[in-house]
């Protein structure tokens, strides 16, 4: 039984319980009552249910809302094309978003309305059909549900036109993101993607059809319905209590050094895939590890990092570093580490090769930072 049909009966078993009496025709009045209670209650919040559909009977603080309302979209066809229509909606072209610059200088989404959308793509000669294929991303503090649409179909140069902005890749534009940019971006361009290497059921070969919501997709043939897939990832800051311990691969930007990371193996825990991993690239063994925070990565697919810290023992630190996997890897101190999260800007070629950190946005840059500020704080209550 999806939440809405649960709401509904709960609806109406509320109503028959208030009113037991009552005859068919009066229960109904008064479950439209309730259904028009809820609707006034649940307008400034602008959200909309269609009357099919039924409303929530609870009213929870605004995150709890906003949960239950986005849940409540992907459960129902006819409530998401309802939302759609009060929605904020943002653009890509074929997997590249569309940006625009904000008054500090960063990047933000181009939000536009249903209406802003529809027109423009009577105007350049696409039918409003396309806008079905917007994807639900999220909610606003605002409570505005945000939904991405891919116009890769249209001209690039018109689209960015009649919008006043810019297409511009994820992997040039995400650091420049603000900070509730960056993450609504990577997980739109994520489904967007999902979506368009999985129109084909892996088992019967039949398409598969994708709900309003765009949180699955349905084999037309076997009903095997396929979710959204992120790849679990490992990422660890190690520490031999004065030093931390971080390596480089070729492919990173000359100078950067970061916290080892891994794919996770089938089957494996979150301590035995970071306890592999760190064996096999730098061969050194782990003594104790503490979780610290995760993170949606989109680069180069969805990935679910997993971040923590970990300590090996002073008396075990000999490095034997997988050249294959890494190209460097090294113990830093914690002077070393302040002056490297000090450097905001990517070295320009030509620049003296100088020692540099992940970027904000990045868990290994949370991991480095909340070492480096434990480090300042032992050292200080130790006088
Ligand atoms: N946000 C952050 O702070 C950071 C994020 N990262 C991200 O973490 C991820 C993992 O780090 P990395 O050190 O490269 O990983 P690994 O050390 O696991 O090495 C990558 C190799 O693992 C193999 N592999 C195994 N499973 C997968 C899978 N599901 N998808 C892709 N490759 C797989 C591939 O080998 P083969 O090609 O031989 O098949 C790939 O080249 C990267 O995507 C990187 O961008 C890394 C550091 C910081
Ligand atoms: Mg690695």
């Amino acid at each position: 039984m999806n939440i809405l049909q649960k709401h509904k009966n709960r609806l109406c078993v509320q109503a028959e319980a208030a009113e037991p009496h009552q005859s068919s025709s009066d229960q109904s009045g008064l479950i439209q009552q309730v259904r028009s209670r809820m609707a006034s209650l649940l307008r400034p919040l602008r959200i909309f249910f269609p009357a099919r559909c039924c409303v929530p009977t609870r009213f929870y603080s605004g995150f709890v809302s906003r949960m239950r309302f986005l849940n409540s979209l992907k459960e129902c066809d006819e409530a998401c094309v309802a939302a759609l229509q009060n929605a904020h909606i943002f653009l890509f072209h074929r997997l590249v978003p569309l940006l625009q610059q904000t008054g500090r200088g960063n990047l933000s989404p181009v939000f536009l309305t249903y209406s802003d959308v529809q027109s423009v793509l009577q105007k350049l000669g696409s039918d409003e059909s396309l806008l079905k294929e917007s994807i639900l991303v999220g909610c606003s503090d605002q409570n505005q549900a945000q939904f991405c649409l891919d116009v890769g179909e249209l001209d690039q140069a018109a689209v960015a036109e009649e919008f006043k902005g810019c297409f511009m890749d994820l992997r040039k534009a995400f650091f420049l993101l603000n900070g509730s940019g960056a993450p609504l971006v990577a997980k739109a361009q994520a489904l967007l993607r999902w979506h368009q290497i999985n129109r084909f059921c892996g088992a019967t070969g039949q398409p598969t059809q994708r709900n309003q919501a765009g949180s699955q997709r349905v084999c037309s043939s076997s009903s095997i319905i396929y979710y959204p897939k992120m790849s679990p990832v490992v990422i660890v800051l190690v520490s031999d209590g004065k030093r931390c311990l971080l390596g480089r691969q070729s492919s990173f930007p000359r100078g950067m050094y970061s916290a080892l990371a891994g794919f996770c193996d089938m089957g494996e825990t979150l301590e035995e895939a970071l306890c592999r991993e760190v064996a096999e690239e730098v061969g050194v063994e782990l003594q104790s590890i503490s979780y610290s925070s995760s993170q949606h990565w989109p680069f180069p697919h969805s990935s679910f990092m997993l971040g923590c810290h970990a300590t090996v023992s002073p008396a075990h630190t000999q490095l034997n570093v997988d050249l294959s996997e890494l190209e460097d890897a090294r113990w830093f101190t914690v002077e070393e580490i302040s002056s490297g999260l000090q450097v905001k800007t990517t070295p320009r070629r030509g620049d003296p090769p100088s020692f540099w950190l992940p970027p904000k946005h990045t868990l290994a840059n949370r991991l480095i930072t909340e070492w480096r500020d434990r480090q300042r704080n032992s050292k200080d209550s130790m006088g």
